[in-house]
């Protein structure tokens, strides 16, 4: 390629953009700060090859997150690239990539477990079998580091970290397992012997078809495959004559994914390649990413000639935002962007306050010229968060969309207590929304933990009895109560059915305050959700957003007037998605995205950053959160207990409780 054909409508790239956009060489990373245009020019790459006549299926763009694949799309769309040859682009994450190949593969999809409580029945029988090992060399090290569910979580965490980082696929190729190796690794022996254990039953002892795949799972089996030389040179699927890759997101490699795209270049040798990315953007470490694959692994010691690009300032936010950016991170941060950014740091010091907040700049943003709510992003560091911020919308009758977690209405455990609502008032027909009754009946299921049953139930399998009895009672709600008496309580346990009959009762029998405090006291939804749930965080999840249910439900007179208004807000909330909506995220979900006004409320010390979690990560996180405003950033700080990193990027707390203060 030799000087750009590809010129887009709406901006004017900088030379340094041009460098990229033009750059005949075959190996190209861009390094550079959140907002200074990555994503734009890869997009200006990928235009830049289909102007001079490659088929756009011949362009990859790979990614590690949807978002991060929506934001490619947005910036194709914003240069002005044709919808239909973005159509044509293959733009999608790892994980999407290593799945369509392994279905052409295959000649099949395995079942896919996405949550950590499908996969429980499958780790605790590898924990069991390793357990029950009487060949076990070294029994005095079979130590587990916790019990029970706080088990089965850290076996999921440490399998994330073992398939993105290929540890025992790479270090251990040539060496027995044993606790001198776990040890080599900085590895409990016991959790490594489960894994070998879970992925053997996972692959029925085979390279692919396996039993089922989790999150990542299509990644890591692709990665094993080629790592072990099983994948064949032209096996179907497997792309072929590609001209550019793109790599957006490159900071979030790990060494599976990187060994699908270490193939996909040594196989397409005649395809340009250029990855972009940002180290302090590393937010997904516990799944192996690593910055390093943006250097000197790519470079294959010293095989691949990789040129490394500029792209020195922001365009997105301007100069008081990159201040904070370049404190926070502690690198160097530019501005060329056209205005400056507003930076405002407002203290909240009691319940409902944040609330209100958001809701009275949503409300003054929209009524600004040409201001669209969509332009208007509210970050949460945790889904819980959400409960209060969307009961202080829905009352202001303000539409919103939600990315990276569900409405609150239509979590599971909110579910359970509509289910249970429903069922004293035997009114389910009010929800009219067939997905939602689908729903309820599912959450029913679920934490009463029962197994349906008929009378010819030993013909079926029991999905097919569940997925029958779901859509009867889904198309006549009618039936809810009979199927509430005659399949959930007679199949639950007797301390399960107990509690399910006790906050029937109360929602039937309670008058005035207090319905869900006395509704939930019987319930005991933490008992209920630990009998199903797996880990801490889930369980704490859980409790947050019953007790913001609680709070919703002050004030309502009875169970059937609470339950009524949680079906009209969840009517109000399907029925104004349609128009233009504030979009309420978490930060995760924002990652490569930006908004007019983003607001970031909840700024705690022991909330964000959160205890759980390395602090390195918090504030990788914190900065991705913070760098996706281009006009406004409004953070909300707690009075006495503000989150450290508010200082850290050199802003400060002002001591008034009510009026808002610009700061930095
Ligand atoms: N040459 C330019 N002139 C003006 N604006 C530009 C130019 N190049 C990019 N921009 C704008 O700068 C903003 C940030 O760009 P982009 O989203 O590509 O950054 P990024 O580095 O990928 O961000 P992140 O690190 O958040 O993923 C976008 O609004 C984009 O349209």
């Amino acid at each position: 390629m030799t000087g750009p054909r590809f010129t887009p409508h709406t901006l004017r790239p900088t030379p340094e953009q041009l460098a990229i956009q033009s750059a005949t060489d075959k190996y190209i990373v861009v390094e550079a700060n959140a907002g200074a245009a990555k994503t734009t020019t890869l997009a200006l790459r990928m235009a830049e090859s289909a102007a001079w006549g490659v088929p756009p299926e011949k362009i990859i763009a790979l990614t590690y997150t949807e978002p991060a694949c929506d934001a490619l799309r947005a910036a194709l769309k914003k240069l002005g690239v044709p919808y239909d040859t973005t159509r044509r682009f293959r733009i999608g994450t790892f994980e999407q990539f290593a799945s369509a190949v392994l279905r052409r593969v295959e000649g099949d999809t395995p079942e896919h477990l996405l949550t950590p409580q499908g996969l429980r029945p499958h780790v605790l029988a590898a924990l069991q079998l390793v357990e029950d090992n009487a060949n076990e060399r070294h029994p005095d090290r079979l130590m587990f580091p916790a019990a029970g569910d706080a088990l089965v979580e850290e076996f999921l965490r440490e399998a994330h970290h073992l398939k993105g980082t290929m540890q025992l696929d790479t270090d251990l190729e040539e060496r027995p397992l044993t606790p001198d190796t776990a040890d080599d690794l900085g590895r409990n022996y016991a959790l490594l012997k489960a894994f070998r254990v879970y992925e053997n039953q996972r692959r029925r002892g085979s390279v692919d078809h396996p039993l089922f795949r989790g999150p990542g799972d299509a990644t890591y089996d692709l990665a094993q495959l080629i790592w072990s030389d099983n994948l064949e040179r032209g096996a179907p699927g497997w792309p072929v004559g590609i001209r550019t890759l793109v790599l957006d997101e490159m900071h979030d490699l790990n060494q599976s994914m990187f060994v699908i795209l270490d193939r996909i270049l040594t196989s397409n040798r005649e395809a340009f390649f250029c990855g972009a990315g940002d180290r302090d953007q590393v937010i997904h470490k516990v799944a192996g990413a690593d910055a390093r694959f943006m250097g000197d692994a790519l470079e294959d010691q010293g095989r691949r000639k990789v040129r490394r690009c500029p792209l020195t300032a922001s365009y997105r936010f301007g100069s008081r935002l990159a201040q904070g950016a370049s404190r926070l991170a502690g690198k160097p941060y530019a501005s060329h962007a056209d205005g400056d950014t507003r930076v405002t740091v407002t203290p909240y010091d009691g319940p409902g306050q944040c609330e209100a907040h958001v809701v009275s700049a949503a409300q003054a943003w929209r009524s600004g010229k040409a201001h669209r709510l969509s332009q208007f992003a509210v970050l949460l560091r945790h889904p819980h968060q959400s409960v209060a911020i969307e009961n202080a919308l829905l009352r202001a009758g303000l539409p919103y969309v939600t990315a990276g977690f569900d409405s609150y209405l239509m979590r599971p455990e909110v579910l359970l207590v509509r289910g249970l609502l429903a069922v004293a008032t035997r009114d389910f027909s009010s929800i009219d929304d067939p997905d939602t009754r689908r729903r309820i009946v599912e959450a029913f299921v679920f934490f009463g933990d029962i197994t349906i049953t008929t009378r010819e139930s030993d013909r079926d399998e029991p999905a097919a009895l569940l997925a029958h009895a779901v859509r009867a009672v889904t198309d006549d709600p009618t039936i809810l109560p009979v199927f509430f008496d005659n399949q959930v309580l007679r199949n639950a346990v007797p301390a399960v059915r107990q509690r399910l009959e006790a906050a029937v009762a109360v929602a039937r029998d309670h008058q005035g305050d207090g319905l869900l405090a006395a509704l939930l006291a019987a319930l005991q939804p933490r008992e209920l959700a630990s009998r199903v749930l797996v880990g801490a965080g889930p369980l704490r999840a859980i409790e947050a957003n019953l007790a913001g249910l609680q709070r919703s439900a002050e004030g309502h007179p009875s169970a059937a007037a609470f339950f009524q208004s949680l079906n009209t807000f969840e009517r109000q909330q399907r029925e104004r998605r349609a128009a233009d909506c504030l979009v309420l995220a978490q930060v995760e979900a924002a990652k490569g995205l930006e908004y007019e006004q983003v607001m970031i409320p909840f700024l705690r010390q022991d909330t964000f950053p959160d205890r759980d979690t390395p602090d390195d990560e918090e504030r990788n996180l914190f900065y991705v959160a913070i760098t996706r405003a281009r006009s406004q950033l409004s953070l909300l700080a707690h009075a006495r207990a503000p989150s450290r990193f508010i200082a850290d990027a050199g802003w400060k707390v002002p001591t008034v409780t009510t009026a808002a203060a610009p700061s930095a």
